[in-house]
């Protein structure tokens, strides 16, 4: 947001120290870069799953004029669980593993530069995804990638980072079968498939994409539905994302929605790359619930 006022800004950092696997000096650092143009600074660290969720709900409530959330894709979601529906701009400093919404958004990786899209970006309207009562911003799954999840081991995580995943798909793929879920759109039509990614925005895993077609900013998900059961057909859909090919070649079909209901007894679901129970669960965009601080679109 570019700043024309003179009096100083009232700022909130809530920041994750162990995301990514320690991040407390890069914190510390965003605190005096966001602090450097005399702005008023309280730094809000988390000491657990949840607080960063309860911290910006008590910053909603306050006299601020910008909320800047810094950590990973878990703490990104739990910071909007906390804060929607506000029209208080949320800014994002990325230090997790993946940082999926860093990459969509084109925030720099580097503090100093995170720090100056908190600072001078563009207050940007986004939607969010619904599922169930729990908002979501990059994408929910259901069925292999979300068994991923929730079988990823936190421990390794913190040593490894993304090699977790990688140890926990192979689990998962040699696994048992997975099961078949079902899919019903708005207008009651039904399709089946063994999972589902719900796209509100491009990017998946990183620089992967299962649904090019969403935009955070407009207020429809688009679907990817691996519809071809087995093993051979899994990895053919993985090769291709990996390879950044489309999927449709794989099984998978993509449509748009708006809302969708899947089902699946016992099936996982991930919101935003975090494990979030099982299926049956409801999913919808919502619009006009949070703004979000983008970089600068470049002067050509
Ligand atoms: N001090 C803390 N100790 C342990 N866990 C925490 C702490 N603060 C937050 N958490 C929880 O850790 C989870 C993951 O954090 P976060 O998303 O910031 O980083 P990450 O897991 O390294 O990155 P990514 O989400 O990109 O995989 C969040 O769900 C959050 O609730």
């Amino acid at each position: 947001m570019s700043d024309e006022r003179q009096a100083p800004r009232r700022i909130t950092l809530i920041a994750n120290p162990v995301a990514g696997g320690d991040a407390l000096a890069k914190i510390h650092q965003a605190r005096e870069a966001l602090a450097a143009r005399g702005d008023q600074v309280e730094l809000r660290l988390t000491g657990a799953r949840g607080d960063a969720a309860r911290f910006a709900r008590e910053a909603k409530s306050g006299d601020l004029d910008l909320l800047v959330a810094a950590g990973g894709d878990g703490t990104l979601n739990e910071v909007i669980n906390g804060l929607a529906p506000s029209a208080l701009p949320l800014a994002f400093i990325p230090l997790g593993t993946t940082n999926v919404f860093a990459l969509e958004a084109g925030i720099p990786f580097d503090i100093p530069g995170a720090c100056r899209v908190a600072l001078d970006g563009v207050a940007t309207p986004v939607s969010l995804g619904l599922a169930g009562e729990t908002r979501f911003l990059l994408m929910a799954g259901a069925g292999f990638d979300a068994e991923v999840v929730r079988r990823v081991d936190l421990r390794l995580k913190r040593r490894l980072g993304k090699l977790a995943y990688v140890v926990s798909a192979l689990r998962v793929f040699f696994g048992p079968p997975f099961p078949m879920i079902e899919v019903e759109l708005d207008d009651g039509s039904l399709l089946s498939g063994h999972t589902v990614v719900i796209g509100n925005g491009r990017l998946y895993g990183g620089r992967f994409s299962l649904t090019p077609g969403a935009s955070l900013t407009d207020d429809v998900f688009e679907v990817c539905l691996l519809q071809k059961p087995g093993h051979w057909s899994l990895l053919h859909a993985l090769l291709r994302m990996v390879l950044h090919l489309p999927l449709e070649p794989a099984g998978a079909r993509l449509f748009k929605a708006r809302a969708l209901t899947v089902r699946g007894a016992g099936v996982a679901v991930q919101i935003d790359g975090d494990d979030h129970g099982e299926l049956p669960m409801s999913f919808r965009v919502v619009s006009g619930e949070l703004v979000l601080v983008m970089p600068a679109p470049r002067s050509s």
